[in-house]
Order: structure tokens, then C-alpha cells, then sequence
């Protein structure tokens, strides 16, 4: 039984220097998301007594009524970052547009992007059911100290330098990754302090569970019809369970911990499915990898997509690395 006395802070900083560009400024950006992470918290947490449920009366880029949290949390989580003068852009669901940091010292030396999805599961806020945030780092590959560029996001997700989410649930957790294994941390309420929970988190090779929205069945590709079907079937250890939270951040960290598989295919109507390659695949597909899923768009590995738009849609399937290598057998099929 492992200690839960390591702080996460404790953590970032005894395992600096497992990051092989370690010079403390990833600790820096880590911490500063931790920071946002406890603001948002609070705001989610205190939800239906103040103002915040509810629409925010705005699209955002994608066509999608944004929440009075989803904007809230993308002000915090920006503001955060540009005050600890340690990112030199920030891309988000919300905003059209990447963000360029200019730094007060032009000796600057930022050489980080973050890209966020501030609120992840925003069809859940107003009914109390569990959100998240999404966060995906790199290292710019255009010269430090000159403004970012848009080549700096589009690199594909085997670039990140880490990755992780916030879960706003019956407990708040943290859960991300450097490149050396995946670490959850629990926020203790009373404190105000991350705490690791779960070291060394593992999707189970097999698993269970699948998590996507039947309601759209009718509209799926044949081949995940079949592997539905596959799911449902009575032989051998099925059928698996349903369960879809509606919330990705929820559903992948609950097939993590149990073992399972999470589905948003393309569909007759969404042509790419829903989910976003830069700022819910990708970093969601890098957690996958190093606690050994998988997450694949159909055809290829997700975090081998080279990406061409800031807000591009792929189709994701994610989780126990067996369940997708079946589903994988029943897409080929197709192809
Ligand atoms: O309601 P649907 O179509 O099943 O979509 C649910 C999916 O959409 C999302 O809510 C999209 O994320 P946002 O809430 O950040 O836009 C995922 O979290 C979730 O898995
Ligand atoms: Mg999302
Ligand atoms: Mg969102």
C-alpha cells in the first residue's frame, strides 16, 4: 500500500528530472495548471448557488452553445498561464484563435504551447454530473523569442512533452503524464492540496466496458456495428457493460481503472465524429499509450495523425489495449 502523504507538487519536483529538457520549467507549467485546476474546482463545486449554470449566449468556433463554465474555466485556466510568464501560446476549444503570450521580458525564453479544453462534458454541468479539463503540451518547434506560430500546434500528439486532465467528480483528481507513466493525484478539499493517489495508473489489457453513444448507432460505420453487436453478444465472458458518462475526461478514467474501451466514430452525420485531434484526442491517446492502451482513429494510431487545423474532428477509440485491437480486426474489414 503506497503512502498518500507525496504531494503533487513533492512529485513534480523529485521527478524533474526525468524529462529529458528538464530545466524546471515544465514543473513551472505543471504547477500553474494545478493552480487553475484548484480555481475551477471551486467554481464547478459551487455551481447551482451562483450564476454559472447555464448557457453563456455564445457559439464558439465550432458551432456549439458555450456554457457559462466553459467560458469561466477558459478564463481561468488562460489567465493562469499568462501571469506565470512560462508559455509562449495557448490554444483552447473556446477560443477561434491561438493565443500569443508576449512575455513583459523580451529576453523571454517560453518555449512551451498548451492546448486546453477547459470543460470537458459540458452537457453535464447543469446536471451535476462529472466534468473535466484537458491538457496537451509541447515544445514550439519555431524560435524561441519570436511570436509563436501555428506550426507550433499542429505537430501530431508522439511530440507531446505531457498531457493530462482534471476530473471534477465525486472526488477532484488530476491525472497526467511526462512521457514516464501515467500519475493521479487527489485534491484534498479541506487543504487545498493534490495528494498521489494512484501512482502508475494501467489500463487492464482486457476489460469489460464500452462507452459510446447508441443513439447514434444507426449512423455508424458497419464496422463498429458489428463490434457493438461483438460487445452485446452472450458467449465467453459477454456481453460487456454499457456505461457512457457523456463526459470523455470520465469515461476514459473510469476505463482506465476498471478496463474498457471508449467510442465517438464517424457517423453519417458527423462526417469526422465530435471529438477534437489536438485538445481531447491527443492528449487522452498519449495517457492511453503509457498506461498501456491504445487509441487509434480507425485506420491509424492517433498520435501519428499529422494535424492541418487547430479545431479538427477524428474519430477516437480508446482504451484496454486487447478491445481495441478486436475492434481494430472488425474496422478492417471494411477498409
Ligand atoms: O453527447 P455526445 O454526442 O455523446 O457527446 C459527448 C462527448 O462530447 C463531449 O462532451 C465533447 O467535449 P466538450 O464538452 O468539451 O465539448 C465529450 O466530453 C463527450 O464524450
Ligand atoms: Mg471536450
Ligand atoms: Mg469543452
Amino acid at each position: 500500500m503506497h503512502n498518500r502523504t507525496k504531494t503533487l507538487g513533492e512529485f513534480i519536483i523529485e521527478n524533474q528530472t526525468d524529462f529529458q529538457y528538464s530545466t524546471g520549467e515544465l514543473s513551472k507549467l505543471i504547477n500553474a495548471i494545478r493552480l487553475a485546476a484548484k480555481v475551477v474546482n471551486h467554481e464547478v463545486n459551487k455551481a447551482g448557488l451562483v450564476d454559472i449554470l447555464g448557457d453563456a449566449g455564445d457559439t464558439n468556433i465550432q458551432g456549439e452553445d458555450q456554457k457559462k463554465l466553459d467560458v469561466l474555466a477558459n478564463e481561468k485556466f488562460i489567465q493562469t498561464l499568462k501571469n506565470r510568464e512560462i508559455v509562449c501560446g495557448i490554444a483552447s476549444e473556446e477560443e477561434d484563435d491561438f493565443i500569443t503570450i508576449n512575455s513583459q521580458d523580451e529576453n523571454h525564453n517560453n518555449k512551451y504551447v498548451v492546448l486546453i479544453d477547459p470543460l470537458d462534458g459540458s452537457s453535464n454541468i447543469d446536471v451535476n454530473v462529472s466534468v473535466g479539463t484537458i491538457f496537451s503540451i509541447y515544445r514550439r518547434i519555431t524560435p524561441v523569442g519570436t511570436p509563436v506560430q501555428l506550426e507550433d500546434f499542429l505537430q501530431p500528439g508522439n511530440q507531446q512533452v505531457a498531457a493530462g486532465y482534471v476530473v471534477y467528480g465525486t472526488s477532484t483528481m488530476l491525472v497526467y503524464t511526462t512521457g514516464n507513466g501515467v500519475n493521479g493525484f487527489t485534491l484534498n478539499p479541506a487543504i487545498g492540496t493534490f495528494y498521489l493517489s494512484h501512482p502508475n495508473m494501467q489500463f487492464p489489457e482486457d476489460g469489460r466496458i464500452y462507452s459510446v453513444n447508441e443513439g447514434n448507432y444507426v449512423h455508424f460505420h458497419q464496422g463498429v456495428k458489428d463490434y457493438i453487436k461483438y460487445c452485446q453478444k452472450e458467449e465467453g465472458d459477454r456481453p460487456y457493460t454499457s456505461r457512457y458518462i457523456g463526459s470523455l475526461v470520465s469515461d476514459f478514467h473510469r476505463n482506465m481503472i476498471k478496463g474498457g474501451i471508449y467510442m465517438y466514430p464517424k457517423s453519417s452525420v458527423t462526417n469526422n465524429g465530435k471529438l477534437r485531434l489536438l485538445y481531447e484526442c491527443n492528449p487522452m491517446a498519449f495517457l492511453a499509450e503509457q498506461a498501456g492502451g491504445l487509441a487509434i482513429g480507425g485506420k491509424s494510431r492517433i498520435l501519428d495523425v499529422q494535424p492541418t487545423e487547430l479545431h479538427q474532428r477524428i474519430p477516437f477509440f480508446c482504451g484496454s489495449k486487447n478491445m481495441v485491437l478486436k475492434l481494430q480486426e472488425f474496422l478492417d474489414k471494411y477498409h
